[in-house]
């Protein structure tokens, strides 16, 4: 479920964290298209004690032992997904754009809020049963997170959970995701 506090600030991990995030999102108008604000999150990762924050908040939300490993979606996702991986001593899995995956891989094509794109992950990437923790910066219309977790899914893994910092509810990509364990630490 998702919290709400006075000021209208909501997340899945309560006021305070989403508090945090909105803290630390600059919106960019315009970028990369005209008619998209870009919701920045640099200044996020660039604090130490706010980014160290967030991953505790992420951590602690899913628990240490509900996952065995961690996918991060290119590019964003890798920053949140390797500090997760370091924190709770599992390993990372990137998700690619086409063509950056040296070995065989399984591909899935999707729409996202500014353009179409292509995922990509190893075909050896989980053994069988692997929990998997998948995150990203922004959860828009979904054609990333949907994508991904398909991936996961014909590459064996099993999904464990997805954690987004930041959601544009208006763009409705949990309804995509019906069925998914969405959690975003901050809902707009
Ligand atoms: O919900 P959607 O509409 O699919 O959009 C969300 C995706 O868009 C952004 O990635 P982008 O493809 O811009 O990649 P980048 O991190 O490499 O800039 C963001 O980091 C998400 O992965
Ligand atoms: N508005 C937005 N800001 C940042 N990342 C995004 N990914 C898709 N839409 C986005």
């Amino acid at each position: 479920m998702t919290e709400t506090h006075s000021a209208g600030v909501r997340g899945d991990s309560g006021p305070e964290v989403a508090r945090l995030v909105a803290s630390r999102v600059l919106d960019v108008p315009d970028f990369p298209k005209p008619g998209v604000m870009f919701k920045d999150l640099m200044p996020l990762f660039a604090d130490g004690e706010v980014f160290r924050e967030v991953i505790d908040g992420i951590v602690e939300y899913h628990g240490r032992d509900s996952f065995d490993i961690v996918v991060g979606i290119e590019a964003r996702g890798f920053v949140i997904a390797a500090a997760i991986a370091y924190a709770t001593g599992v390993g990372v899995v990137p998700v690619r754009k086409a063509g950056k995956l040296p070995r065989a891989a399984y591909s899935a094509s999707y729409a996202l809020e500014y353009g179409e794109a292509t995922l990509e992950v190893h075909q050896d990437a989980f053994t069988a049963g692997h929990r998997v923790l998948v995150v990203d910066d922004v959860l828009a219309t979904g054609g990333t997170a949907e994508a991904t977790l398909d991936l996961v899914e014909r590459a064996g893994g099993t999904v464990a959970g997805f954690t987004v910092l930041l959601e544009l509810g208006f763009l409705e990509g949990r309804k995509k995701l019906a069925g998914r364990p969405v959690h975003a630490l901050l809902t707009v």
